[in-house]
């Protein structure tokens, strides 16, 4: 088969993509057809779905993930979710069938028009081959620039008539080419970093997920144990870059300019890797640091580095950051600050847990190894202080704050990562954005379990309305939702508890299968 089609298979199949998720229609179809023995095929049915669960697959596999979404209208549903997957940085190969040449000037049914410029901003390279013998070349681009620095989803339209052209010699090329990342850092850049934090009073680190995506979390215990310094997670957190039973993990930095500088008073050096500087989200305006503060920031991202308001930058590879500073420093290592004191639960009231008393007990069953999917945005607090993560992978959370990422990224992460268990900690409001992952978990027996938070309202909502004196807006009630028989009608096993005893049960009860989903309703406080 010399075809444009077959030929690319195989390129995919070069980079490990055999793996596609998707959407199809008739613009598909041609790409599609043949579809070769050794790739699957995992169907969304809706496309903020399918680009969700591809965004948690290549999060947690690293590797560079293909999309296949229906022209336009396919395209604009997965819009959403490319807004999280654009600020993760996640190495997405998002493809749209186009019209076939012929008929895209007379904007024939399913012209996808001007398609490179639909994505933007939300992609990092977006393209349509001006012919098909650019196809290939266009693919390779297309995965080149999805995975290389900074890492992030790219797109490419491409007319269904391309598919069964022929190949040209000049393509196979491409099935030899390579493409490396040069070296870190220059230990000369670190030596004054590291004798700026050597000297320093009282330093600070703070991390983001960069150092998770890069499985920098153990430099970044290194780097604390050499400090004894106090470690932050960096606010809107998308990932768990340290492990949070270790004595130096302070919590996850607020989400304000004020909040932040208060508790930066009293560290004269603070070393930001891995996020940018900072992603605040709520907007209580003050001074960004403490008088004399110095910030010092590690991040991959060009970008970060030069929009940032303060700081002293060094973009480069966060991992080769961390672990040159730990070289440079040669510290033996220094106390450690306390652990942060465990929080005091109060009963649960009948009919419903508290969450801190759900995660309390979520992780005394989950195994140690588990890895969550979290979409309940007014349990942050609750989550962060109940529940030890400890490995890379252990944590995902939408990082642009677009609802509709926890179902499908948890179906994502447990197909990357079968040998660790999935739990999705879901609000009763953001489940309903990404509802059909369900049907999909339970199509391809994937043994995410569900755990269903329902207070009955956007309760993140409440807390911003209150902050905004925007108390009495209307919409921000959620009742009269049953996920048990929601789940049940997309095939998925479902249970509702409003006690700990019974959420127990359940949780046993799922983890005993590890062929399939399961859902747990449980009634929460707000
Ligand atoms: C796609 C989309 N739509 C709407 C919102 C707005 N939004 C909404 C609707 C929230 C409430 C989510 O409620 P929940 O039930 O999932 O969780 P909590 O009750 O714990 O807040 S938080 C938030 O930013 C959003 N972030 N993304
Ligand atoms: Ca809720």
């Amino acid at each position: 088969d010399t075809s444009i089609r077959a030929f690319t298979y195989e390129l995919l199949r070069k980079y490990g993509m055999t793996t596609m998720f998707g959407n199809p229609g008739s613009n598909e179809l041609p790409f599609l057809k043949n579809f070769p023995s050794d790739f699957r095929y995992i169907l969304g049915l809706q496309e903020g779905v399918v680009m969700g669960m591809a965004d948690g697959y290549a999060l947690a596999s690293g590797q560079p993930t293909l999309v296949n979404l229906h022209a336009a209208a396919g395209t604009g549903n997965a819009m959403g979710a490319l807004t999280n997957a654009y600020y993760s940085q996640s190495p997405l190969v998002v493809t749209a069938g186009q019209q076939a040449r012929n008929l895209m000037g007379v904007e024939a049914m399913l012209t996808n028009v001007d398609a490179a410029q639909l994505p933007l901003p939300l992609v990092k390279w977006s393209f349509e081959p001006a012919e098909a013998s650019d196809v290939p070349r266009a693919m390779s681009q297309a995965i080149h620039e999805a995975t290389l620095p900074t890492p992030g989803p790219t797109y490419l339209s491409i007319p269904y008539s391309d598919w069964d052209e022929e190949t040209d010699a000049n393509m196979d090329h491409l099935l030899q080419r390579t493409v490396e990342v040069g070296a870190g850092p220059h230990p000369d850049q670190l030596k004054d970093w590291a004798d700026v934090l050597a000297q320093a009073d009282n330093p600070l680190l703070v991390l983001g997920p960069e150092v998770d995506a890069q499985r920098a979390n153990s430099d970044a215990v290194e780097l604390a144990n050499a400090l004894g310094a106090p470690v932050w997670v960096a606010p809107s957190e998308s990932r768990c870059p340290f492990p949070t039973n270790h004595p130096a993990f302070r919590g996850v930095l607020p989400i304000s300019i004020r909040e932040i500088h208060e508790h930066l008073e009293g560290h004269d050096v603070i070393l930001v890797a891995g996020a940018p500087v900072f992603r605040y989200h709520k907007n209580l305006p003050g001074d960004y640091l403490p008088a004399g503060a110095r910030v010092l920031h590690i991040t991959g991202d060009p970008r970060q580095a030069a929009r940032a308001p303060f700081g002293e930058a060094l973009v480069t590879s966060v991992k080769q950051g961390l672990a040159g500073l730990v070289d440079a420093l040669n510290l033996s290592g220094r106390a450690l600050p306390e652990p942060v004191p465990q929080t005091e639960l109060s009963p649960d009231p009948p009919g419903a847990m508290h969450p801190e008393n759900l995660f309390h007990l979520l992780n005394r069953l989950a195994p140690d190894n588990v890895s969550y999917v979290k979409e309940a945005t007014a349990t942050k607090e609750a989550f962060w202080s109940q529940i030890h993560m400890t490995q890379p992978n252990s944590y995902f959370f939408p990082a642009a704050g677009g609802l509709g990422f926890g179902l499908p990224a948890a179906v994502g992460v447990q197909l990357a990562m079968p040998e660790r268990r999935v739990v999705a900690a879901i609000g009763d409001g953001s489940a309903n954005y990404g509802i059909t992952a369900l049907w999909s978990a339970a199509q391809y027996q994937v043994p995410v379990i569900f755990v269903i938070l329902k207070n009955g309202t956007y309760g993140a909502l409440r807390g911003f309305a209150s902050l905004l004196g925007a108390e009495d807006s209307p919409g921000l009630d959620v009742p009269d939702l049953d996920f048990c028989a929601i789940a049940k009608g997309y095939g998925v096993e479902a249970g509702a508890a409003h006690n700990a005893e019974t959420f127990e049960y359940l949780f046993q009860q799922a983890m005993a299968q590890n062929n399939r989903p399961f859902l747990i309703e449980v009634s929460t406080t707000f």
